[in-house]
């Protein structure tokens, strides 16, 4: 039988509808997607809508991407929609699998998914972390979430929270990047315009580089400084004590330290 044939996707606001737009650009069809939404304006074309959980018709899988903060309000009234046949696929950064099977205690099995916003284009890494899927399910569920770029299990779920810090965050860290660099440019009587349109152009050139190189970013970085040019001059700067892996640590211990007070924010809930 075919696993994750019919997705309810509950919440479908910035993630859920970068998720959905990516499913339906890979080729999948809108009829396997419904979205229950009380505030959403519209679901792309063919994507059926509903405002209300007694609405829902059938499916084998749902996927909720509303707040984790909106767990304890909204469970109570999907626990129709969790029964045994149903997996709950979630996208609530910081609740670990023990919380969902506490909120979906009659669900058939519980994932934790940590996309990010490249899944519109197909381009996001996909973290998974299951509890009771079969043998069979996992492949289906690795397949389904793999339209959406490269989809992994992480068997340590004490690391989802690092890993969502990472890869589910880190386009934020990188657009900062992105516009911390224009801005210096600005700074140093770079035209505004120009300045964005470089470095947005340098980081996607450079990022396509690095994806397609048998050497890592690294050696990369070692090769665009020319011996006793400029490159390493400026590199200096952002090695010397480390000062950019440090900022980047700091970074993403406070984005995961976030994840764990949501974790326990939600445990707490009714
Ligand atoms: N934004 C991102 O880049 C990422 C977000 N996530 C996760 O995705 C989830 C959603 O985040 P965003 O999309 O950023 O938030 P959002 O605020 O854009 O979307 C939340 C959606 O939930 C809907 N909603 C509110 N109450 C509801 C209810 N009672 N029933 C059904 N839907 C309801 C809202 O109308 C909205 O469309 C969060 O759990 C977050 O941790 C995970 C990875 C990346
Ligand atoms: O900021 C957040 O909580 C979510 C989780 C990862 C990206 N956005």
């Amino acid at each position: 039988m075919p696993h994750f044939e019919k997705m309810l996707i509950i919440g479908c606001g910035n993630m859920g509808g970068a998720m959905l737009a990516g499913w339906l650009a890979a080729g999948e069809s809108a009829a396997r997607f419904t979205v229950l939404d009380p505030q959403l304006d519209a679901a792309p074309e063919g994507v059926e809508l509903i405002r209300d959980a007694s609405e829902a018709g059938s499916h084998d899988c749902v996927l909720l991407g509303f707040k984790p903060q909106q767990l304890g309000a909204i469970a109570p009234g999907i626990q129709s929609l969790t029964g045994p046949e149903v997996t709950v696929f979630s996208l609530l950064a910081g609740l670990d699998r023990a919380t969902l099977r506490d909120a979906f205690p009659a669900a058939h099995a519980h994932v934790r998914v940590m996309p990010n916003l490249a899944s519109r284009i197909g381009k996001s890494p996909v973290i998974l972390c299951e509890s009771g899927l079969t043998e069979s399910e996992k492949p289906a569920a690795l397949d389904v979430f793999g339209k959406l770029g490269t989809a992994l299990w992480l068997d340590d779920e004490r690391k989802f929270d690092i890993v969502t810090a990472l890869a589910g965050s880190g386009p934020g860290f990188v657009y900062r990047f992105i516009d911390a660099l224009a801005s210096a440019a600005v700074s140093l009587g770079v035209e505004p315009d120009m300045a964005d349109s470089l470095a947005l152009a340098t980081v996607e050139g450079s990022a396509a580089l690095a994806a397609g190189a048998d050497i890592s970013p690294g050696e990369l970085a070692d090769r665009v400084a020319s011996p006793g040019g400029m490159t390493r001059e400026g590199l200096n700067i952002l090695d010397a004590d480390n000062a950019l892996k440090n900022l980047l640590v700091e970074t993403l211990r406070a984005t995961a330290d976030k994840g764990a007070e949501l974790g326990r924010g939600a445990a707490k809930q009714p």
